[in-house]
C-alpha cells in the first residue's frame, strides 16, 4: 500500500524524530537521497562530472535540501549554480556547503537551454497558496526552456494536502519526496506536475500514525482482496449481481454494464430492463427479467443507472432498487434520479460513482470546482450522502462516510476517457460487491482492474469500452501473478 500523509502529520512526525537525532541530520538524509536521484538522471543523460546544474533556491528548508544536494553533486565534478530567490534569507549552512564544494551563486536564469538539470527547491511542504510572482515568472522561464527538472519534496506551486494547483507550478520530470508521500503527489492536477515519484527514507516511518490520510492499493493489496471461488462454491455463493441499465435509447449501456459484471467475480449476472434482447444476443449466459427489479429474484448487490434515461420507469426502478436491503451501486442517470433522503437512511451499503459533472450536480457546485479540488469533493459527497463515493476522472478517488483513508487509484489512464467505459466500471464494481467485498474495497479494486484492463487493451492505441471489458480477465491474471 502506498500511503500519503498531510503536512500537519508530517511536521509532527518530523518533530518527534528530530528530537532523537543530531541537528541537521534529517536534512542531510534528505539531501543525500536527492543527490543520488539527481546523479542517476545526469548519468542517464551522460555523466555527473562536467554536467551543468541549476538550483532554484527558496528561503526555506526546501532550498536547504537543494543546496546540500548541489554541494554533493559539485564534489563529484558537476558545475552547480544556485539561483537564490531571497538571498538575505537563504539557508546559510546549505549555501556555505555549496560554495565550499566549488558551486557558485547564479545572477539570473541565463543559459537555461544548455542545462542538464534544474533542481526545484523553491517551496516544499511550507508553500502556501499560489507561487508569488517572482517565483512564478522563474517557473515559466524554466518550463519554456524544457530543461529536465527534479522537484525537491513537491513541485513548487502545488498544494501538498489537496492536490490543487493555483496558478503557476513547476512541471517536474521526477519528484524526490522525503519520509512519506503527500496527498498532492498522488492527486491531479498536482500529481500531473510531479512526474516519476521517488520516496527517500529518512527514518520517518515509525513516527507516522495509523491510518494515513490517503492510500493507494498496489498489486499485492488487490491480489489479497480479489474474490476467488472456493471448493464448495456455487453460483449463488459466489454472488448474483443485478444490473438495471439501458433504455430504448441507450441499449448499449446495458450490454457494457453486463460485460463488466460478468468479469467481476460474481457467480451470475441478472439483467433487468428494456435491453434484454441486446444483452442476450451478446451474452447468452446472462439471466434477464422484464418486470420491476424487486421481482427479479435473488440478488446480492445491484447496479442501477447506466443509460437508464430519465422516464418514469427509470425513476421507479431506482427507487425499487434503493429499497432493497443489499448493497447498491448508483451510476450515471441513477445519480440524477435518486432520492437523497433514501440513500442517507439505507442500512445496506450504497456506492455512488459520479464523474466530475455528476458530482458537481450532487453537491450543487461547479464542475471546475470539483476537478480542482477532488479530495474535498469526494469527502464531502461521502459525508452528505452517507455513502461510499467513487469519483471518476483523471485521478479516481474513493471515500467513505466513515473517517477511513481516501483511496486513490494508481492504474488510471486517459485512454479510459471513452464513451461507455464508465458503464463497464459500474458493472465490474457491482459484481465485486455481490461477491462480498466491502464497498470501499469493491470500489477501489474495481477502479484498479478497470485501469489495468484499459492499459491491456490499449498498448498506446485508442480503446473502446468493449475492449476495456475484454481486458478485465488479463488484468485479474496480472494482479494474481504479481
Ligand atoms: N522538517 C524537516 O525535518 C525536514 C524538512 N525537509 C525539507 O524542508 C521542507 C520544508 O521546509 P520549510 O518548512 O522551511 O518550508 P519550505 O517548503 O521551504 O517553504 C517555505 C518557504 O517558502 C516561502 N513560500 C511560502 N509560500 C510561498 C509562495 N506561495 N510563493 C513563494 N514562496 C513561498 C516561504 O517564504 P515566507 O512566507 O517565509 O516569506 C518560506 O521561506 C520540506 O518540504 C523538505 O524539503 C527535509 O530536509 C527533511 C527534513
Ligand atoms: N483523463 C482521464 N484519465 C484517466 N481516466 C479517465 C479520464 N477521463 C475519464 N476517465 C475514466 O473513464 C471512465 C469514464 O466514465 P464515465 O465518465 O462514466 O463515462 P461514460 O458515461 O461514457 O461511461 C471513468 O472510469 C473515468 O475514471
Ligand atoms: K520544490
Amino acid at each position: 500500500m502506498r500511503r500519503a500523509y498531510s503536512v500537519e502529520t508530517v511536521r509532527a512526525a518530523e518533530a518527534a524524530l528530530m528530537q532523537r537525532l543530531p541537528e541537521g541530520a534529517l536534512m542531510q538524509r534528505a539531501a543525500a537521497g536527492l543527490a543520488v536521484a539527481c546523479g542517476d538522471l545526469l548519468r542517464r543523460r551522460g555523466r555527473v562530472y562536467g554536467s551543468r546544474v541549476l538550483l532554484l533556491v527558496g528561503s526555506g528548508d526546501n532550498g536547504g535540501d537543494a543546496l546540500y544536494a548541489g554541494s554533493r553533486l559539485a564534489r563529484r565534478g558537476a558545475g552547480v549554480r544556485a539561483l537564490l530567490l531571497a538571498p538575505d534569507r537563504v539557508h546559510e549552512g546549505g549555501l556555505a556547503a555549496l560554495l565550499a564544494a566549488g558551486g557558485q551563486v547564479a545572477d539570473g536564469p541565463d543559459g537555461l537551454g544548455a542545462l542538464d538539470l534544474v533542481v526545484d527547491g523553491i517551496t516544499g511542504i511550507g508553500g502556501r497558496g499560489g507561487l508569488r510572482e517572482d517565483a512564478a515568472e522563474l517557473v515559466r522561464t524554466v518550463t519554456r526552456s524544457r530543461a529536465p527538472v527534479i522537484a525537491v519534496d513537491l513541485p513548487s506551486g502545488v498544494e501538498a494536502d489537496t492536490g490543487q494547483v493555483q496558478g503557476e507550478a513547476v512541471r517536474a520530470d521526477a519528484t524526490v519526496t522525503f519520509g512519506t508521500y503527500k496527498p498532492g503527489l498522488l492527486i491531479d492536477p498536482a500529481a500531473e506536475h510531479a512526474g516519476a515519484l521517488r520516496l527517500v527514507d529518512i527514518g520517518l516511518g515509525p513516527e507516522l500514525p495509523e491510518p494515513p490520510d490517503l492510500e493507494a492499493l498496489q498489486y499485492a493489496d488487490v491480489a489479497a482482496l480479489l474474490p476467488l471461488p472456493g471448493a464448495e462454491s456455487d453460483k449463488y455463493r459466489r454472488g448474483v449481481v443485478g444490473v438495471v441499465a439501458g433504455s430504448e435509447r441507450y441499449p448499449g449501456a446495458a450490454v457494457l454494464a453486463v460485460a463488466g459484471a460478468l468479469r467481476g467475480g460474481a457467480g451470475a449476472v441478472r439483467y433487468v430492463g428494456p435491453g434484454a434482447d441486446a444483452v442476450i444476443a451478446r451474452f447468452p449466459e446472462a439471466l434477464v427479467h422484464a418486470g420491476p427489479p424487486s421481482e427479479a429474484g435473488r440478488v446480492q448487490a445491484w447496479v442501477v443507472g447506466p443509460g437508464l434515461g430519465d422516464g418514469g420507469d427509470a425513476r421507479s426502478a431506482v427507487a425499487d432498487v434503493l429499497a432493497a436491503d443489499v448493497p447498491v451501486l448508483v451510476d450515471a442517470d441513477g445519480l440524477r434520479l435518486l432520492d437523497a433522503g433514501t440513500v442517507r437512511t439505507r442500512t445496506a451499503a450504497t456506492v455512488l460513482t459520479p464523474h466530475a459533472g455528476e458530482a458537481a450536480a450532487l453537491l450543487g457546485a461547479a464542475r471546475e470546482e470539483v476537478e480542482a479540488g477532488r479530495l474535498a469533493a469526494v469527502r464531502e459527497l461521502a459525508a452528505r450522502y452517507r455513502a461510499t463515493v467513487l469519483l471518476k476522472g483523471s485521478t479516481t478517488l474513493v471515500a467513505e462516510a466513515r473517517d477511513t483513508p481516501v483511496r486513490v487509484n494508481p492504474t488510471g489512464t486517459s485512454w479510459l476517457a471513452t464513451a461507455g467505459s464508465g458503464d463497464v466500471l459500474s458493472g465490474l464494481t457491482g459484481s465485486l460487491l455481490a461477491a462480498g467485498l466491502p464497498p470501499r474495497d469493491a470500489a477501489s479494486v474495481g477502479a484498479y482492474l478497470h485501469g489495468l484492463a484499459a492499459r491491456h487493451g490499449s498498448h498506446g492505441a485508442p480503446v473502446s469500452a468493449q475492449d476495456v471489458a475484454d481486458g478485465i480477465p488479463a488484468a485479474w491474471r496480472d494482479v494474481r501473478q504479481g
